[in-house]
């Protein structure tokens, strides 16, 4: 569904040349869920910018929907939705009416139109909300119309640009529940970047992450996790002396009295740390494990964690 082979776009101003883009090689299969994740200035939105025809790649290729973005724009537009981080729908036409309008823009015909409208309504819960104006809808029900407005001319794939930034909690879970039940409706290529990084553990089938402009990371977030972070088993000692040895002797890494250590399987290592730590005479008040998260595997990759100062409020 998406395939691209050394995308890069640059960006070239006065005094400065950003690599924004360096280089992408990525391979999706349809019908997945895949979440983009990076830090601030990583290159996530020009590379949907890139994939969804809004920008030019500087060199490289990206077929995306079974059209090539630069041979054949139009074709990628008519596969493709995106829902952007801004609203789509105007002002002037009510729920309803909107649905159909961009229907027909897409070239449906009108009874084509009223069909797909009330069949994306039925979808995303929008049937109560019909022949409301879009400014009177809560920011919940704005994204499930914006979603419904992507997806009205029956595409392939679906971007999405951080959907659920800017909700409360409940309307967060809510918007999953409907992308997962139209992933259900039509088996459509979800692709979409999220600041959340456990929806993107909870939800995605795979997990790419860029930073600087390159792909550093790809995989389930399990594989990533395993492979990346590491469970860990955090000690405290009674006094910082004894946490300084046990770090020793264990390979961890002591902060005051508590010591960090990282190991593959921390449920079936921490018999036989405690063991080791009894057996050296060192005393520890209490012992516990901790399975690593996406986060954890940003740290190790980037040095930096996804929730420092990116998150947004
Ligand atoms: N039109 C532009 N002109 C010049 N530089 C740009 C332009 N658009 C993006 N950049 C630069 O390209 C780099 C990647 O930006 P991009 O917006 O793709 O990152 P991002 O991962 O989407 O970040 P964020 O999470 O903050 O939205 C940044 O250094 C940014 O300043």
């Amino acid at each position: 569904m998406i395939h691209t082979r050394g995308l890069t776009r640059v960006f070239t101003m006065k005094k400065e040349t950003v690599e924004a883009v360096r280089g992408i090689d990525l391979d999706v299969e349809p019908g997945r869920l895949v979440a983009f994740l990076g830090p601030n200035g990583a290159g996530k939105s020009t590379t949907l910018r890139l994939l969804t025809t809004l920008l030019p790649p500087t060199s490289g290729t990206a077929v995306v929907a079974g059209h090539d973005v630069t041979r054949d724009p139009a074709g990628v537009r008519s596969r493709i939705g995106y829902v952007g981080q801004k609203n789509s729908a105007g002002e002037s036409f009510r729920v309803r009416d909107e649905l159909v309008t961009q229907g027909r823009c897409y070239g449906l015909t009108v009874s084509d139109a009223v069909a797909r409208a009330g069949e994306l309504m039925r979808l995303l819960d929008l049937e109560d909300l019909a022949t409301r104006r879009p400014g009177t809808l809560s920011g919940g029900q704005r994204r499930r119309l914006d979603i419904a407005l992507g997806l009205i001319h029956r595409p392939d794939l679906l971007f999405l640009d951080e959907p659920s930034t800017g909700l409360d909690p409940k309307s967060r879970a809510d918007i999953w529940r409907h992308i997962l039940r139209l992933r259900e409706a039509y088996g459509t290529t979800l692709f979409l970047t999220t600041h959340y990084l456990e929806e993107a553990d909870n939800m995605a089938e795979r997990v790419v992450i860029i930073d600087n402009g390159s792909i550093i990371a790809d995989g389930t977030a399990e594989q990533l996790k395993n492979d990346l972070a590491g469970d860990s088993i955090t000690l405290t000692a009674h006094t910082g002396q004894d946490a300084a040895r046990a770090a020793d002797l264990t390979g961890g890494v002591a902060e005051g009295v508590t010591v960090r250590v990282r190991v593959p399987n921390a449920p079936a290592a921490l018999p036989e740390c405690l063991r080791a730590l009894e057996a050296a005479g060192i005393k520890v008040a209490a012992a516990e494990t901790a399975r690593p998260t996406l986060d954890d595997v940003f740290l190790t990759l980037t040095g930096r964690s996804l929730t420092d100062d990116d998150l947004p409020a």
